[in-house]
This record gives C-alpha cells, structure tokens and sequence, in this order.
C-alpha cells in the first residue's frame, strides 16, 4: 500500500524593536504596566511543523545550542496549549531555524510562538482567526501577541494589548549581536532596583515618535526613541555602552538596546548608509557579530513551499 508523506507547513515570523518601551510600576502579578511602540524587523525565524508520532522539536541556526528542545521551550507550550484548546494530541515535529539571536530582546522565543500557532492553525484546518491566535499567543508571553500581528503597533498592559500603528516608508537598521545574552526578569528587575535608588529618568510619552513614524521621517525617528530598560541593560551589560558609541560613530543616526538587551539597534539614513555602517561596526570588535534589517514587515505566516523552489 502506498503510503501519503504529509506535507509540511512552514512559517516565518519576525523579530522586534522596541522604538519607545516606557516602562511603568510593577504590578501585583510581577509584570510591569508598559506602553511600547514596536516595529517588526525583516530578521527572521522559520518554524516547519510537520505530522508526527509525538511532539518533538528541533533547533538549528543562530545559538541553536542555546534552546532547550523539551517542554522549556515556548514552541512546545504554544502546540499543547492551542491542541488542548481544539482538543486534540499534539502529533508533531516542529523545526525551528532561528536567525534571531536567542536571549537577545528581540523577541525571538515570541516570534517561534506565534509561528507554532500559525502553523498549526494550517496544518490542522482549524480555520481560527487572528484574534482567537491572539488570545492564546497572550496566554503564553507578553510579546507573542506583536510577533503574530508583525508590523508596527502600539503595546500596553503588559504588552500584550495591541493597536496598529501608521508608517510610511521602510526604516534600515544595523543589529549589533552581543556575546552572551540577557534574562528578561532580571533586566526588569535590575530597572526596580535602579528606580529604588531614585534613577534613571523615565522616557516620556510616545506621541511624537507615532508621528514621526507616519511621516516615514528616520532622523526624526532616530531623535525620539526611548527605552526604560536600557539603563538596566547597561548597568548588568556595561560594555554595551561601546557598542553604543561605536554604532554612532560609524555614521548610525541613533541607537538603542532592543527591549531588555543585550542586542543594540541602530537606525541608520538609507540602506546603503545602514550597509556602511554594518561594515564599520563589524570591525570595531564591540559586538560579536551584525545584521542588517529592515522594518516594518509582517507578523507571522505560511510560506508557500514552491514560491521557495520546495515542491
Ligand atoms: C522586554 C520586552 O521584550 C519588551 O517588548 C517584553 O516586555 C518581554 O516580553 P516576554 O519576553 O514575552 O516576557 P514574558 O515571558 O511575558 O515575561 C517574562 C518576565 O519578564 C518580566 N516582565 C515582562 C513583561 C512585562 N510587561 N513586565 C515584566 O516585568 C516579568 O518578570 C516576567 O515574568
Ligand atoms: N524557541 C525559543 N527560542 C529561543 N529561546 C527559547 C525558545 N524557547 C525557550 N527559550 C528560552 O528562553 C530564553 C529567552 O529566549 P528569547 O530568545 O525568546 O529571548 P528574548 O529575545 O530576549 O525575548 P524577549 O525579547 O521577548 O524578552 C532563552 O535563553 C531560552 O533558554
């Protein structure tokens, strides 16, 4: 008897920054109110899900040593929590090839999350909709819900509550890849423990970055980026303060740690200037390596296997 072999679904899904993360009090549930402006960015991971006897994961690609592949890995609780959901078993071989730095701010557990219920929501006929996948995506962490909607949105609560928000224009950004990684709790943490000593400063309200977003203006965008984090990133991270610097002086207009670091983000003028400045800052020896990137594109989705020459 011949037996079908089951096509696989792949997915793509993005990484984020943070343009604005203001950072408010902690709350009773150990998560801090935030209003943030993200923008997805054209690094990428890629998820294949595939029918299988059990749930099983694969990683491979950037820090792929780096990634548990057992229930510790937010693809594996995104797949039995949507199964549970629909009430079925989760049959399945997830690959995650990651281009995202792991542990870098960048939201890149988030983006696999998301990809996993886009997937799956295909491999399956489910036929949810987006806004039953967000729901699930919140249950699961505070940036999943923006890695599936991609883009550029507004995040409050936790940053789990989203509005689009309007961009015109493509930004171009260099990515400086730190060495090692940052823990997300401890950043926030480290924040409080700075805001106990009475700094730093808060950023303020994100309505002129929204506007220069609209614009598609990038040199007013670079003036107006803010990130509360940053400070506790520095201070856990204190070499992050060259990578900074060196950024700026290889023609960057601004820069910023992503979310809770240690990946730096430098918005440059052009994607030429974004080109030069990868150069520069790759022989600086500030960072352990660079990317170049382009936002906003969107959030997680289905790859059409032969528009990638896979039949
Ligand atoms: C830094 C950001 O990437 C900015 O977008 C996010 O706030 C982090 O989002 P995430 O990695 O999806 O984080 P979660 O998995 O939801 O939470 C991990 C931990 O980060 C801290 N956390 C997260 C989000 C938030 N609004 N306040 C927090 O204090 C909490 O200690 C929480 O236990
Ligand atoms: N699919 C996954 N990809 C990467 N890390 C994962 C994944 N699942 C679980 N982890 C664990 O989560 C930790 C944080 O990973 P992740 O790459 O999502 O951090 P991040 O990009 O800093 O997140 P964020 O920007 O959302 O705070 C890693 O150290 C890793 O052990």
């Amino acid at each position: 008897m011949l037996s079908v072999v089951p096509r696989p679904v792949l997915v793509r899904a993005p990484a984020k920054v943070n343009l604005h993360l203001a950072v408010g009090d902690l709350r009773p549930d150990g998560y801090h109110e935030l209003t943030t402006v993200f923008q997805a960015l054209s690094l990428c991971d890629e998820v294949e899900l595939v029918p299988a006897k059990a749930l099983t994961i694969k990683v491979r690609g950037e820090g792929a040593r780096d990634v548990p592949t057992d229930r510790r890995n937010l693809v594996w609780k995104a797949a039995t929590r949507l199964a549970h959901k629909v009430g079925r078993d989760p049959l399945v071989e997830i690959v995650i090839d990651k281009g995202i730095p792991v542990a870098g701010g960048m939201a890149g557990g988030s983006a696999d999350a998301a990809a996993t219920l886009v997937g799956l929501n295909a491999l399956w006929h489910l036929d949810l909709t987006r806004d039953e996948l967000a729901d699930i995506a919140s249950e699961l962490g505070s940036d999943v819900p923006f890695s599936l909607h991609g883009g550029s949105a507004l995040g409050t609560g936790r940053g789990e509550k989203l509005l689009p928000v309007l961009s015109r224009n493509t930004f171009h950004w260099v990515l400086a890849l730190a060495k090692g990684g940052l823990s997300t709790p401890e950043v926030y943490r480290e924040l409080d423990r700075l805001r106990g000593q009475g700094q730093p400063p808060r950023i303020g309200d994100a309505q002129k970055l929204m506007q220069s977003l609209a614009a598609g203006d990038s040199a007013q965008l670079a003036a107006l980026l803010g990130n509360d984090l940053q400070a506790a990133a520095l201070s856990l991270k204190p070499e992050l303060r060259r990578t900074l610097r060196a950024g700026i002086n290889a023609g960057a207009l601004a820069g910023i740690v992503s979310g809770s670091g240690p990946t730096c983000a430098f918005l440059c003028e052009s994607a030429d200037a974004a080109i030069e400045v990868s150069t520069e800052l790759s022989g600086a020896g500030v960072c352990r390596s660079v990317r170049v990137a382009a936002g906003p594109v969107g959030g997680a989705k289905v790859i059409d296997l032969e528009s990638i020459g896979r039949t």
